[in-house]
């Protein structure tokens, strides 16, 4: 199959040298637009990256965008059964950090989701979500600014990892078969046409997720790591979860029991600090989000329940179309907004571009543009501030004035200097 992908002749790559990634002055950074709102959202974030880059570096700094398809676009550059082309998925792990917009997945058939199969192809074992609230952001709560959680979920194993049986098929009966006639399981209550799905948690998976999760603890200085699961009911995948957390925070971060356990305590390297390490069931851990999120700062969780949760807390500081996302390894990160396509609202120049622009501010933050990164939050601050925003936030917000997906991004560039 012939190239599709245009390199940009001005940009360079980045690098990772002795586990650091080295940025040139000009790196080239490709991204998919993406799905449904892709088309609107995507552009937008360009342009206020663009400016923040401008604004913070003087031109001694610029991105050069690589194009890469995904999804529905993929399938119209290269051919009808092409979704991720094999291209795509070399140029991301060559030029290390990219972008990209939401991907289409349907319900109940075809295709498998796409964004899952990025992240695990590239082993992006690493979904940060930081929900975080901006003043005068539309909110359903008394104090959104109480929320400041940053979620690290699995991304790579649990129910996400796509195993599944339909039911009928020979596959199903013949997982059945044997989980009846071998394993002595009498639990399935309809063994007639059931589907199957596969649940695989493992000590590496986890253990490699809290310890980002606790890294990022002691480098930005926060206070406590919940590790977040199902573990009363699903013991051996979500319970195990919870024990080799808790058992890497003691076995590599040095973590006593507090008060006889089962928390633990430890004392950040940087500045002292006590950090604790604490855990709480998934259900609960909707309530307490809602009800006490000021003793809730890092979380830890599996990858079904970090889906659940980050959509949860994006409500509570404005919704999922301002909440920001990274999936990461160590080598290749990728950002993404948290929202999917919208279709309803695909190329209607409508929706707010916040998430994947806020994403872009994660990602400008990663290379080490920090300039850049917080201009993007200032302006990102500013347009709020001054009410014009899109039609998620007008409908909340008194006398706001209601503006496009494109100028919103424009108002933000206002608010750069
Ligand atoms: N990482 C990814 O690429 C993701 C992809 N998806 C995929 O996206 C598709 C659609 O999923 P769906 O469940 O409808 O979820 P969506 O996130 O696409 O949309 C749900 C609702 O959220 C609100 N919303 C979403 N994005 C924005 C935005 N940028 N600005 C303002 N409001 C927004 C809208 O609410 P309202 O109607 O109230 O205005 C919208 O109707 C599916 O195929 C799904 O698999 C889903 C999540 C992540
Ligand atoms: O891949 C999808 O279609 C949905 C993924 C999702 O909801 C998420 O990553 O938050
Ligand atoms: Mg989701």
């Amino acid at each position: 199959m012939s190239s599709q992908i245009t390199i940009p002749a001005d940009g360079q790559k980045i690098t990772i040298e002795n586990g650091r990634l080295n940025v040139p002055n000009n790196p080239i950074i490709p991204f998919i637009e993406g799905d449904g709102i892709g088309i609107d959202v995507t552009p937008t974030m360009r342009k206020v990256v663009d400016a923040a880059v401008k604004v913070a570096y003087q031109g001694e700094k610029k991105i050069s965008w690589m194009e890469v398809y995904a999804g529905e676009k993929a399938t119209e550059v290269y051919d009808s059964e092409t979704w991720l082309p094999e291209e795509t998925l070399a140029m991301f792990r060559e030029y290390r950090v990219g972008i990209k917009g939401p991907l289409t997945t349907p319900v109940g058939g075809g295709i498998r989701s796409l964004n899952v199969a990025l992240r695990q192809v590239l082993d992006l074992y690493v979904c940060q979500r930081p929900v975080q609230w901006f003043t005068g952001v539309p909110s359903p709560v008394k104090h959104p600014e109480a929320v400041d959680m940053v979620i690290f979920r699995e991304n790579s194993e649990d129910i996400y990892a796509g195993i599944e049986y339909k039911a009928g098929t020979e596959q199903a009966d013949k997982i059945i078969n044997f989980l009846t006639e071998e394993m002595g399981v009498s639990s399935i209550r309809f063994t007639e046409d059931c589907g199957i799905g596969i649940k695989p948690v493992s000590k590496e998976g986890t253990q490699r997720l809290v310890r980002k999760a606790i890294q990022y603890a002691i480098d930005n200085d926060r206070d406590s790591v919940t590790l977040v699961h199902k573990g009363n009911i699903m013991k051996y995948t979500e319970g195990a979860f919870k024990e080799w957390g808790y058992q890497l925070a003691h076995d590599e971060f040095g973590a006593e029991l507090l008060d006889g356990g089962p928390w633990l305590s430890l004392k950040n390297p940087n500045n002292g600090k006590e950090i604790i390490i604490k855990d709480v069931i998934a259900d609960a851990m909707l309530q307490q989000i809602l009800l006490r999120p000021e003793e809730y700062s890092v979380i830890a969780t599996l990858n079904l329940n970090g889906d659940y949760l980050s959509d949860a807390l994006a409500a509570q500081v404005g919704g999922i179309g301002i909440a920001p996302g990274a999936n990461i390894s160590d080598e290749v990160a990728i950002f993404e907004a948290t929202h999917g396509t919208a279709p309803k609202y695909a190329g209607l120049n409508k929706v707010n571009p916040g998430s994947v622009i806020l994403s872009a501010e994660m990602m400008l933050r990663h290379m080490g543009w920090t300039e850049a990164a917080d201009l993007m939050l200032q302006g990102m601050s500013g347009a709020i501030g001054a009410k014009t925003v899109t039609y998620d936030f007008e409908r909340l917000m008194e006398g706001a004035t209601l503006v496009s997906c494109s100028e919103f991004g424009d108002e933000i560039i206002k608010h750069l200097a």
